[in-house]
């Protein structure tokens, strides 16, 4: 086990810089998660920790030891990746075993070694099995074994679970957070996907453009964005924004943008003036789309068996003023206070 620093880090990839400068502090035994938009740089940082890709500047420290210079193999880190990447001819106990093979463990160890980590992955029954006579989801477990079975002090995963459909990819999710428990071990975990990065996260950071926009729990993240940019990649529906001028009555000292999640808004019989458009009924709640007066489209959850109005009906939205969220012209967060 073991802590992670990122002091400057930086990547250019010819001219182009994909990482700018990036300082973060992964305590030992933390689950930290990366999100962000597509090219913002996640992989690329995780691959650096990895020591799949080199610094252009900035260091990596692992330990407290720097790394930043140390290949791959010394780092004592095991990437999990989104193909699986298994060794199609060699059984489950190859595939598992191989890297210790490599290392010159005695036979018997490695044996004893991989039934152990097959049994914590569930996969025991399959040691004698190809990749290709395997589910997506056994082929899963085995590169985490692979992973496990080097007693890495940090595992990387990028995007492990994307190969998989929704069932497996819950099931999945459950086991790593089962194996983060059990094990204690630092992990670093990149996504796409917003459940498993609220469910999943110790602490969240959000990447944009090779830098950091915010780090903080899911729920700092959902409650106290640092910026718009992060309300709005935090929570799915995403928050409604609007010029604070076209939200009479809801202003915030300093504030030209407001925002306000799908979660918070009421239907009542009076507030900001809208249009039905459409509903979509997802058997656990419905989702309301609404175009206010202004030309934005905004979203409203409802109950599952709340009685909505006909699309094309005029209708009012409500929300307490404690779930307005006002933004300045850079886009920071103005505090409520300020009001
Ligand atoms: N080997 C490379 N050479 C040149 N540019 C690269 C290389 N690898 C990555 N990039 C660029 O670096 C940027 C960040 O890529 P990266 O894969 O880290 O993003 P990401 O956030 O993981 O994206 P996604 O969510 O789509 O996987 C992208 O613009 C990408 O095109």
């Amino acid at each position: 086990m073991a802590s992670v620093t990122l002091t400057g880090a930086q990547k250019r990839f010819g001219n182009v810089t994909v990482i700018s400068g990036v300082d973060l502090q992964i305590a030992d035994g933390e689950f930290v998660v990366f999100v962000g938009p597509s090219g913002c740089g996640k992989s690329t940082l995780l691959r650096m920790i990895a020591g799949l890709e080199d610094f252009s500047g900035g260091s990596l420290q692992i330990g407290g030891k720097h790394m930043e210079d140390v290949m791959a193999s010394k780092r004592g880190v095991a990437m999990v990746f989104q193909s699986y990447a298994l060794y199609p001819h060699m059984t489950v106990a190859r595939n598992i075993g191989f890297a210790l093979e490599t290392n010159g463990m005695p036979r018997a160890e490695i044996a004893r070694k991989t039934r152990e980590v097959a049994e914590l992955l569930k996969i025991g029954k399959l040691l004698d099995r190809k990749p290709r006579e395997l589910s997506g989801g056994q082929r899963q477990r085995v590169a985490i074994g692979r992973a496990l079975v080097r007693s890495p002090d940090v595992f990387l995963f990028d995007e492990p679970l994307s190969n998989l459909d929704a069932d497996l990819r819950t099931e999945m999710r459950a086991e790593i957070a089962r194996l983060h428990k059990e094990l204690g071990v630092t992990m670093i975990y990149v996504t796409h996907d917003q459940v498993e990065a609220m469910t999943l996260a110790d602490r969240i950071v959000v990447l944009r453009e090779g830098r950091i926009e915010q780090v903080g729990t899911p729920a700092e993240l959902y409650a106290h964005p640092a910026n718009e940019f992060v309300a709005s990649f935090i929570g799915s529906p995403r928050m409604n924004f609007a010029a604070a001028a076209d939200v009479p009555g809801r202003g915030m000292g300093g504030a030209v943008k407001l925002g306000v999640r799908p979660e918070a808004i009421l239907l009542s019989s009076s507030g900001l003036a809208a249009t039905l458009e459409r509903v979509e009924d997802l058997g656990h709640e419905q989702l309301i789309y609404v175009r206010l007066e202004n030309g934005r489209l905004w979203t409203l959850r409802a109950a599952k068996d709340a009685d909505v109005p006909q699309p094309g009906a005029p209708i009012f939205l409500d929300w307490p003023d404690a779930a307005t969220y006002g933004f300045d012209a850079a886009g920071r967060a103005v505090q409520r206070s300020a009001a």
